[in-house]
């Protein structure tokens, strides 16, 4: 499909290919939908197979931040950035300072964060060009790496879900698969080994498995056995796409609930597992964390009102879950439809002309 046709299909409102030959930056900003606010979401930095994966990866990333800031209660639109090229081999400085020259060119459309593939440091670089940007230093008085805080509400919205499958919230002696201890995951893994939760994970990097392995008693397997095991609750924590026709037919779980974006490779995907009678608590609804605490520096950033805030993906894993239950609709339908319902409530909602300090009668009265 071309890409005004896909931009038509979901109705994008804007694509922004950025390109700077010094720095080697190759940027694709995406932005979705702006109905609720500025579009705010984080930078992903991946070495894509073609130009053409990038875009598209950045436009469905876009479009999973409107659905999650939607859902979230947060007064912002969707967007994503990816850049193209190797974390570990191609950063530099001056790229991330010409990619904030892009951002603030948006004049506050679009707003970043970190992402798979970016850090608090390349933040505070996009800073010194940019204040449309979060996720910064806590020594700029800012919230820092939103990780941590995305595993909080992991485990809170885990909690939430395994009440739906099991009757109790507690995770005391019930076994958790883990796919991808990564930053998010090695978070989530110690609050699960607080609550005497059993873990059995994999990750592509051995160090981190080692990590959690000794820190938290898990019990290592390899790749691709992590979707067979023996388990309670299957929590996807590394990249998207691994819920698909190869690995729901080896799930044991009762309970998906984990970190990554875009976990379903296809809807149809969410309709096997609720015909399946498994529990999934839909992506961009539990894991929303990150973004709920970096979109309270907008306000001035206050650590504990943020977790107060974080806690919330409990009621909103409940809430998502009994509309699927009482309408019979598998759980990612009542997601978006919450999703979708406030954003058509706000598009809908009555205007009324208010003069604004942007105003065209404003800007006149001081000439
Ligand atoms: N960081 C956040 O605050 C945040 C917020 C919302 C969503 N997410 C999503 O959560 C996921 C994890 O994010 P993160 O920040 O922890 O990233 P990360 O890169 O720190 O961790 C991901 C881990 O998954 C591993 N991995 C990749 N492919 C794998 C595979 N096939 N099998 C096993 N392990 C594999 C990687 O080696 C890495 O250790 C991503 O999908 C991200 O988009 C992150
Ligand atoms: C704004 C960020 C913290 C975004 C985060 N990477 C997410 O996918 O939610």
């Amino acid at each position: 499909m071309g890409i005004f046709s896909y931009m038509e299909k979901y109705d994008y409102e804007q694509l922004v290919i950025c390109q700077d030959k010094q720095s080697g930056l190759k940027a694709v900003i995406a932005i979705h939908d702006t109905t609720l606010g500025p579009a705010l979401g984080g930078t992903r930095m991946w070495t894509y197979a073609s130009e053409e994966d990038a875009i598209e990866d950045a436009l469905r990333l876009a479009r999973g931040m409107t659905y999650k800031n939607a859902a979230a209660g947060l007064n912002l639109g969707g967007g994503k950035t990816v850049i193209i090229g190797d974390p570990k081999k191609d950063k530099n400085e001056e790229m991330f300072r010409a990619f904030g020259r892009y951002i603030q060119g948006l004049n506050g459309r679009y707003i970043t964060a970190e992402d798979v593939g970016t850090t608090v440091e390349d933040m505070d670089i996009i800073y010194q060009e940019t204040n449309y940007v979060t996720g910064i230093s806590p020594a700029f008085g800012s919230s820092g790496n939103p990780s941590p805080v995305t595993a909080y509400g992991v485990y809170k919205g885990m909690k939430a879900a395994v009440k739906a499958a099991f009757g109790s919230d507690s995770l005391a002696g019930k076994t958790v698969a883990v796919q991808g201890v990564g930053n998010v995951a090695y978070h989530l893994c110690k609050h699960l080994h607080h609550e005497g939760a059993k873990l059995i994970v994999t990750d592509l990097n051995k160090e981190a498995v080692k990590r959690v392995v000794e820190e938290f008693q898990a019990k290592a397997v390899e790749i691709d056995d992590i979707y067979s095991v023996e388990c309670d609750i299957y929590a996807p924590c590394a990249l998207g796409a691994t819920l698909n026709d190869q690995t729901i037919p080896k799930l044991k779980a009762k309970v998906i609930a984990g970190a990554a974006n875009n976990q379903l490779k296809e809807s149809r995907h969410g309709d096997v597992l609720h015909a399946m009678g498994i529990i999934y608590a839909p992506d961009y609804v539990i894991n929303a964390g990150g973004v709920i605490n970096v979109a309270d520096e907008l306000e001035g950033y206050n650590r504990e009102r943020a977790l107060k805030k974080v806690e919330g993906v409990y009621d909103n894993i409940e809430r998502v879950l009994s509309i699927s239950e009482r309408d019979g609709i598998p759980s990612y339908k009542a997601a978006d439809r919450l999703a979708e319902e406030r954003i058509a409530r706000m598009r809908n909602s009555r205007s009324q002309f208010l003069q604004n300090e942007h105003h065209i009668l404003t800007r006149r009265s001081r000439m």
